[in-house]
């Protein structure tokens, strides 16, 4: 059985957002927000086509290519590949190739990487300094929180499965339109994860016999225009539909103490190290009550789950 209804809620939308407004009235509140009218400098005008790949470069990037729209990390339907950054712009903006991987209709994404991605992060004023002059990042937080800065380029069509990061984020998107679907950390046990992603890929015909709690998880959608800026709190699962031919870039940033982040996380996705531990202990309790006989498993695990819930779980948090 499937089920097209998706009700939602609309995400918020402000309008002319100045730092004061952002970091006194919006940030505290941690809740997804569409900002409109921020200046992000005249990268909007300047970034065609032609222009991105003139000024990118030919760095070598590496790229999701992938047979389908939906990108499907279960499966793997995707294949990385290299291309210089002018050659997969150019790529990227059409939907038919003569040059191809898989096939004529294959659709690209870029997520940009550091210089060394197992060592370094990415950040366009490194890997695309001529681009990132042409962009203004929005003073909305303090300069030594900043973690990375990503370049997102997307072909027409292209939908990044839903997943959450662990820095806070502002996902400024320079040219076309957008489709962003959110849920809050508050809905995970609803999401069926795996790692930092959901397992269900096709949030809009939902499959309620494989997943029937997911389509009870509360969505936020909303779509964001060229020049618009989604504020994504940490943790807030995303899941982004390119309409058009799409260039973003994303700053993320932190929001707790540096000593709370993995150093060996180049890209944000890494649960913050007292997460990691505690996960740890958890799989060690669990295989501590292996040594027990299956009923007095199932009873002390059970226990178990009850001294989590009531310890940990609130329903609303203070702002
Ligand atoms: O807009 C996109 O392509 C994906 C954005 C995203 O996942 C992020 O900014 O963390
Ligand atoms: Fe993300």
């Amino acid at each position: 059985m499937s089920s097209s209804i998706k009700a939602f809620k609309s995400l918020q939308v402000v309008s002319d957002v100045s730092q004061k407004l952002f970091t006194e009235e919006i940030y505290p509140k941690r809740f997804p927000v569409i900002l409109r009218n921020v200046e992000i400098g005249p990268c909007q005008e300047k970034w065609t086509v032609e222009y991105l790949a003139e000024k990118g470069g030919n760095k070598e990037v590496k790229i999701h290519v992938a047979p389908t729209p939906q990108m499907d990390f279960i499966q793997k339907n995707f294949v990385y590949r290299s291309l210089p950054f002018s050659e997969f712009v150019l790529r990227a903006a059409k939907l038919k190739q003569d040059k191809f991987f898989i096939s004529e209709n294959e659709k690209y994404y870029l997520r940009a990487l550091g210089d060394d991605p197992r060592k370094d992060i990415a950040d366009i004023s490194q890997q695309f300094p001529e681009l990132a002059q042409d962009i203004h990042i929005p003073p909305f937080f303090k300069k030594d929180r900043f973690f990375s800065s990503v370049f997102r380029i997307a072909s027409p069509g292209i939908q990044l499965w839903t997943h959450y990061d662990v820095m806070d984020n502002l996902l400024i998107q320079v040219n076309g339109r957008k489709r962003v679907v959110l849920f809050s950390p508050q809905e995970v046990d609803k999401l069926y994860l795996n790692g930092d992603k959901s397992e269900v890929l096709d949030i809009d015909n939902l499959d309620d016999v494989k997943f029937p709690l997911f389509s009870h998880a509360e969505r936020y959608e909303g779509i964001l225009n060229p020049g618009d800026i989604l504020f994504i709190p940490a943790l807030w699962f995303h899941n982004v539909i390119s309409m058009d031919f799409g260039v973003a870039v994303n700053v993320f940033w932190k929001h707790m103490d540096d000593n709370f982040y993995d150093s060996k996380d180049t890209y944000g996705n890494k649960d913050p190290l007292p997460a990691t531990r505690a996960m740890q202990i958890l799989d060690r309790a669990l295989k501590t009550l292996d040594e027990l006989p299956l009923e007095y498993r199932d009873f002390y695990a059970r226990r178990l789950v009850h001294r989590i819930q009531s310890k940990t779980l609130h329903d609303n948090f203070p702002t």
